[in-house]
């Protein structure tokens, strides 16, 4: 059994799930599992649905009598469905092949009792056939939540009905986007809080199950250097930051209904900040963890339009701006990029701005987490104080890693202080961990019955009520988007703006990987 993950030697025994893993999965393991996978010709079911499923599956984690169900309303074939599926699936072709022999597809109507009707009769004969065991049904709605009402409805009244196991369990996995504000988010939780309790219903996020999310309860409260520093004493400013270099890759049609505050701040990113600033929970249990999300997320106060930058891309290079898509409606004011500060009013974080920032087709893939602590109140040294602050950085994405920006003396001859970092790069620390991708991780999870990772209602309720006056601001057109080339950091405005919260670009540092230190120190070496 692997038990020192700290220095990776033993990381190869990560790849296969532990003897803990397997025995958490024995429950699983004696049940007669239904997948059902709605909106299974769909952008989402093909990249990310089907392939978490291939990986739970090769990794045996999938109990033995599984069946993987696609419906959706396109008359497809299985044959060509599989194709398409084993396009986005990376493993052996014995993996490969097994794994597609478990799908089985049924087309059907996402509004009439028809197609309910027909998916539950391949359900019960599953279950009878398999009579024994309890039985176990997943119903992955990979849709637009346009069509969640209808179709859990359907699945209510027609799918719903098990044989009386013990044990036997029905769930249903929704994706975001849960509304467009407050009141049609709650409309939508109302309608479908009507026909499923909040037990069954697994509302994803998938940051939730990025490695770096679900190290942070372990980081904060399992070190007990960070706990007295994690506060307004100590703390200046957070930055919490989400870069992507592609803007809206022929998906502007629909990025335009939302932008970005809605497709990635009010969400994620919010996601994020709730593990940053909630309060240690009574226990690792779902509710215990979700608990001290809803209090924090509460005493966020609403975002004001004038601590908000909003930006729309232009072309630059190669790239187009984001009017030149031709699924955007013409000049459409939609923002790709923003900023803005978040308050939290308690105890803690009082006075601590929380910088939240976003962009599409920007200079860079990143998702970062960047804490910066106060300087110090007075030193012996010759250098400002301002240079002397540390920062912890948590980078999600791409390449995880911890590192924390101290001072320290130059090596050598020389005692003028320096910034350098303690850095914990997961590819050298941890170079043979399997990292699950987190679509892997929630599935398995939601298999489980843990609902640690998957966001609540009030938690929903609580993230849209800070952002939804904003966002009535820019849909009334009270904020205008400022224009940012592609390729770029975004509007010189952000900067302004996390210059005003209190962020200071400790610019005397300058980063090199360990090889170059290595190469360094051997070339001093006699
Ligand atoms: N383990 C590892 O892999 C480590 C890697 N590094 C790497 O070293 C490099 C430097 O690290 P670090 O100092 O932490 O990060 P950066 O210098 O890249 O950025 C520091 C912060 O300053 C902001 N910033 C950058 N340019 C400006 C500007 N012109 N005006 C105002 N703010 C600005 C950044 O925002 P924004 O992101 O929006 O540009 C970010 O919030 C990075 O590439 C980092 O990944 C460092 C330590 C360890
Ligand atoms: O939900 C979304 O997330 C992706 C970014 O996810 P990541 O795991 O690649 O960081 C974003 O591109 C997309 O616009 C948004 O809808």
């Amino acid at each position: 059994m692997a038990t020192a993950i700290h220095n990776g030697m033993d990381a190869p025994e990560l790849c296969a799930p532990s003897p803990r893993d397997l025995h958490k999965c024995e429950i699983e393991r004696k049940i007669c599992l239904s997948v059902v996978v709605l909106g299974a010709s769909g952008d989402l079911a093909k990249k990310k649905t089907f392939p978490a499923l291939f990986t739970l599956f090769k990794r045996g984690f999938l109990p033995k009598n599984v069946a993987i169900i696609g419906y959706a309303r396109s008359k497809l074939n299985i044959k060509d469905l599989r194709a398409t599926i084993a396009e986005h699936l990376k493993g052996a072709s014995g993996d490969v092949s097994r794994f597609l022999d478990l799908i089985a597809y049924l087309p059907g109507s996402y509004d009439s009792a028809e197609g309910f009707q027909g998916l539950q009769a391949v359900l019960v004969t599953r279950e009878q056939q398999y009579g024994m065991c309890p039985a176990g049904r997943l119903f992955y709605l990979a849709l637009p939540p346009s069509v969640y009402p209808q179709v859990c409805k359907g699945l209510k009244e027609n799918c719903s009905e098990m044989a009386a196991q013990c044990n036997s369990w029905l769930r249903l996995i929704v994706e975001k986007p849960f509304g467009m504000d407050l009141a049609s988010s709650e409309e939508l939780a109302n309608q479908l809080g009507a026909l499923f309790p909040e037990e069954q219903l697994y509302r994803i996020d998938h940051y939730l199950g990025k490695e770096m999310m679900q190290n942070m309860l372990v980081l904060r409260f399992a070190n007990q250097f960070i706990q007295p520093a994690w506060n307004r004493n100590f703390i200046s400013n957070i930055q919490i930051c989400f870069k992507e270099p592609f803007g809206t890759d022929g998906r502007g049609g629909y990025f335009d209904q939302f932008g970005i505050i809605r497709d990635v701040m009010q969400n994620h990113l919010m996601q994020v900040l709730a593990l940053l600033a909630m309060e240690q929970p009574v226990s690792l249990a779902a509710d215990d963890i979700r608990d001290e999300k809803v209090k924090v997320l509460r005493c966020l106060a609403a975002v004001r339009p004038d601590e908000t930058v909003l930006g729309q891309h232009t072309a630059a290079g190669s790239q187009a701006g984001y009017l030149d898509d031709p699924t955007v409606p013409k000049g459409s004011r939609t923002p790709t990029f923003a900023s803005c500060i978040l308050r939290i009013n308690n105890e803690r974080w009082a006075g601590v701005p929380f910088v939240m920032k976003a962009g599409k087709a920007l200079n860079e893939r990143k998702v970062e987490i960047r804490v910066q602590f106060k300087p110090p109140a007075a030193t012996i040294h010759n250098n400002s104080l301002d240079a002397m602050r540390n920062e912890l950085v948590m980078r999600v994405q791409p390449d995880e890693a911890i590192y924390m920006k101290m001072v320290l003396k130059r090596p050598g001859l020389s005692v003028e202080p320096i910034v350098s970092e303690m850095d914990l790069s997961y590819k050298q620390r941890y170079s043979a961990t399997f990292i699950p991708d987190a679509y892997e991780r929630l599935l398995l999870d939601a298999l489980r019955g843990d609902q640690q990772h998957f966001v609540r209602r009030d938690e929903l309720r609580a993230a849209w009520a800070a952002f939804t006056p904003l966002l009535h601001a820019i849909d009334a057109g009270e904020l205008t988007p400022l224009p940012y080339p592609a390729g770029t950091r975004g509007p010189h405005e952000a900067d302004v703006l996390a210059a005003k919260a209190g962020f200071v670009k400790t610019s005397a540092y300058v980063w090199k990987d360990v090889s170059f230190w290595n190469e360094a120190s051997a070339s001093l070496s006699p």
